[in-house]
């Protein structure tokens, strides 16, 4: 029988066992072919198997179940390091352009090419909007070719974060999508999920993660390999000068937030003051997400939160790294303007 001990001993076996690996390999011999490993030995003498002579085949077949646990808790640990990893990610770009206008058409050009691949793949495109500039940033959608070209039908509509402010308020990003996106385009309705705005934001934050609990139920939101997040397609971010994204604000307890997939904060530095946010370990497990910055006054947190990343970072902006997605940064010259000459050419 294969105890529960099973994988710590064969752990134990090959942590001891390295040197005489390299020597026997050196040697151009075959790979253990006599056990005599004590560890092993007793992993042997559980499992009734024979220990010398006929050994060749017991060897290997505790060589490659050694091989499958080591694949299993690296996977598992990688996956698990990476969620709260302080190591700066490599699937990282960083696109610079010369006029506001020419960010917006790569903007729309990479929103447009995102919604085609996951409609092909999965049949869905699930996509986070936040507040802010971004949403005239996207405003190109609305206009040919992609118009006519995106698969509108197949968009499911969120928001990373969402002030906790009545829908046809100036304050609410739904609104701002709405006004600039979402009427000009033929979305379904039942496919735009705004928050529950009659509520608490904590309600309203409890609420928000209900749905997307059953979103990913269904698979219209995928769902992480490494965690049970939503994984979406993709989750677009602005920044603030303070290198806030979403409601996630510097030094703000809800940076700190490992188990809700939405969260509430009731003291916004930025006003309005109450707003629901994606935690980080959400916008960390999205496939995509796209970071749109312009103007010069964010031009330090861009420095910072491109060049600086390291263990001890304050700026949420630095704390955006997809665990197995890819992170895009869409800067105009001024707010890239601190970057260093390699990132900027
Ligand atoms: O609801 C919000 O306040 C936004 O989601 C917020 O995170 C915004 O994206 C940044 O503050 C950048 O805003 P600007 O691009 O307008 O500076």
């Amino acid at each position: 029988m294969i105890g529960p001990t099973f994988c710590i001993k064969l752990a134990a076996f090959t942590q001891m066992d390295l040197q005489s690996f390299t020597h026997s390999s050196e040697k151009n011999t075959t790979i253990f072919t006599s056990i005599d490993h004590p560890t092993l030995q007793e992993v042997l003498r559980d499992w009734d198997l024979p220990s010398t002579e006929s050994g060749i085949f017991c060897h290997s077949f505790a060589l490659s179940l050694f091989c499958v646990c080591l694949g299993i808790l690296f996977e598992s640990h990688h996956c698990k390091d990476m969620a709260n990893s302080v190591s700066p990610i490599s699937n990282k770009e960083v696109r610079i352009h010369d006029s506001l206008d020419e960010l917006a058409t790569d903007l729309a050009d990479y929103i447009a090419g995102l919604s085609e691949m996951s409609v092909k793949e999965r049949g869905f495109f699930a996509i986070a909007l936040s507040g802010g500039s971004l949403i005239s940033m996207i405003g190109k959608l609305c206009e040919a070719p992609y118009n006519k070209t995106v698969d509108w039908a197949k968009w499911h509509i969120f928001w990373a974060d969402e002030r906790v402010v009545a829908k046809n308020h100036s304050d609410s990003n739904y609104k701002l999508a709405k006004d600039g996106l979402l009427s000009k385009v033929p979305v379904i309705p039942s496919h735009v999920y705004s928050i529950n705005d009659n509520v608490s934001a904590e309600k309203a934050a409890k609420e928000y993660e209900f749905i997307l609990r059953q979103l990913v139920k269904m698979r219209t939101v995928s769902v992480s390999e490494c965690s049970d997040c939503p994984k979406f397609d993709l989750i677009l971010l602005g920044m603030g000068h303070d290198g806030h994204v979403a409601s996630l604000f510097p030094l703000h307890a809800a940076l700190n937030e490992k188990e809700e997939w939405v969260t509430f904060i009731y003291d916004s530095p930025k006003p309005p003051p109450e707003r629901i946010t994606f935690t980080l370990p959400v916008i960390n497990s999205a496939s995509n997400v796209a970071l749109v910055v312009t103007g010069s006054a964010k031009a330090e947190a861009v420095r910072l939160a491109i060049e600086e990343s390291s263990s001890n970072c304050t700026l949420p902006a630095q704390m955006v790294w997809p665990t197995n997605g890819k992170l895009v940064w869409f800067l105009d010259r001024s707010s890239a303007s601190k970057l260093d000459a390699s990132q900027s050419a």
